[in-house]
């Protein structure tokens, strides 16, 4: 079976995940798309066949249309997926799931009354080689207990329209996902602290920012969220554990020996250190919808857990105190 796939939002990564399902991943198409942007709508599909229609809610009607990808603004996310999974349709939405724990804790109501799971979180770290390498490693007990992690976020540049909440909500829950998957368990407390603020940034935009998180099991993480590091896009990550640590690797690239001296690139953006990850993402959510069972990738529990973190980091950047996040148990539902 061909999943027929309609995307809300054809912005930057929609038209990735749009050439990504039109040109690599199998037993997909795309078939319907819209923006609130209808000219940038029309671009994104330009010569793949699919039509743009007017709105999010006509995507997810579309009698062609088998599954949903939302790829819309985060504060856009939650009504389009809670309009997919009342017409009972899966759907694959980016990061975050919602913007606030509320928002969230409405999709897993509705999902609860759907009576089986639709949703897919966009957390494509799960599926990057380096991570997994470092699940294996931290699930085998290959560095006992896990005791600290050390984490690196940075981006060359922001936009205006990014303020200093988005460094939980849009930057740092990759972090939060992939720490609560990696040391399997989820996230107590955080604090925000605020160093001096880089003089290469929009002023209303505390950057950088120390997120330091506490673990239900105790392990404690310190996380550098720097958005305006001017030099590249950097990802670390390290897990200290009882008898050994683990590294996330670097990406290879090239050496480099001229006029005196050694260099290797550093990558530009996400889309060049996650495209792997994002193909085989996309590749498993579409193999797996069709199969019509639920799929086994970070789910509406992993999106509402993330949220209730951010919202509690966002209260932390404020307040500048550690805040309990006062994440409840997983329901079965999700087990
Ligand atoms: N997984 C990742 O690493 C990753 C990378 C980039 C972006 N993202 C996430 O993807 C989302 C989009 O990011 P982006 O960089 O593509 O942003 P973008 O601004 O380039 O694109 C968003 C698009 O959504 C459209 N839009 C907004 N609200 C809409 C609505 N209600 N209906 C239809 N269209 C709507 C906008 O017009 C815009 O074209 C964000 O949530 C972001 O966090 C994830
Ligand atoms: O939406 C993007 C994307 O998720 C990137 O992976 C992250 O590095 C950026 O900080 C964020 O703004």
């Amino acid at each position: 079976m061909t999943v027929r796939v309609g995307v809300i939002g054809t912005g930057w990564i929609g038209g990735e995940h749009i050439r990504r399902i039109t040109d690599r991943v199998g037993g997909a198409e795309v078939v319907a798309v819209t923006d609130i942007d209808a000219d940038r709508a029309a671009r994104a599909v330009a010569g793949t066949g699919a039509r743009v229609l007017a709105t999010g809610e006509e995507v997810i009607a579309a009698e062609d249309v088998d599954a949903v990808v939302v790829t819309s603004w985060g504060p856009a996310h939650a009504e389009s997926v809670l309009a997919a999974v009342a017409a009972g349709k899966p759907v694959f939405c980016e990061k975050p799931l919602a913007t606030s724990a509320e928002d969230a804790q409405r999709i897993l109501d509705a999902e609860a009354r759907h009576g089986a799971r639709l949703v897919q979180v966009g957390f494509m770290r799960r599926y990057d080689t380096g991570y997994r390498q470092m699940k294996e490693v931290v699930s085998a007990g290959g560095i006992g207990t896990p005791l600290m992690a050390h984490c690196v976020h940075r981006n060359p540049t922001v936009p205006e329209s990014y303020h200093s909440e988005m460094a939980s909500q849009d930057t740092a829950v990759h972090e939060i996902d992939v720490l609560r998957w990696l040391l399997d368990d989820e996230i107590s407390s955080v604090q925000v602290l605020t160093p001096r603020p880089t003089g290469k940034r929009f002023e209303h935009l505390r950057d950088p920012q120390m997120l330091l998180f506490e673990m239900v099991g105790g392990a404690r993480v310190d996380l550098e969220v720097f958005v305006n590091c001017q030099y590249g896009y950097e990802i670390g990550c390290e897990v200290v554990g009882e008898e050994g640590t683990v590294r996330l690797p670097e990406v290879p690239g090239a050496v480099v020996r001229s006029a005196a001296r050694t260099s290797t690139p550093v990558l530009q953006d996400w889309v060049q250190r996650f495209a792997g990850a994002f193909d085989a993402e996309f590749q498993s959510w579409a193999d797996e919808v069709a199969a019509g069972t639920p799929t086994t990738g970070p789910n509406a529990w992993d999106g509402y857990a993330a949220a209730v973190v951010t919202d509690a980091a966002v209260r932390a950047l404020h307040s500048g105190g550690v805040v309990e996040t006062g994440i409840k148990e997983r329901p079965a539902f999700y087990a």
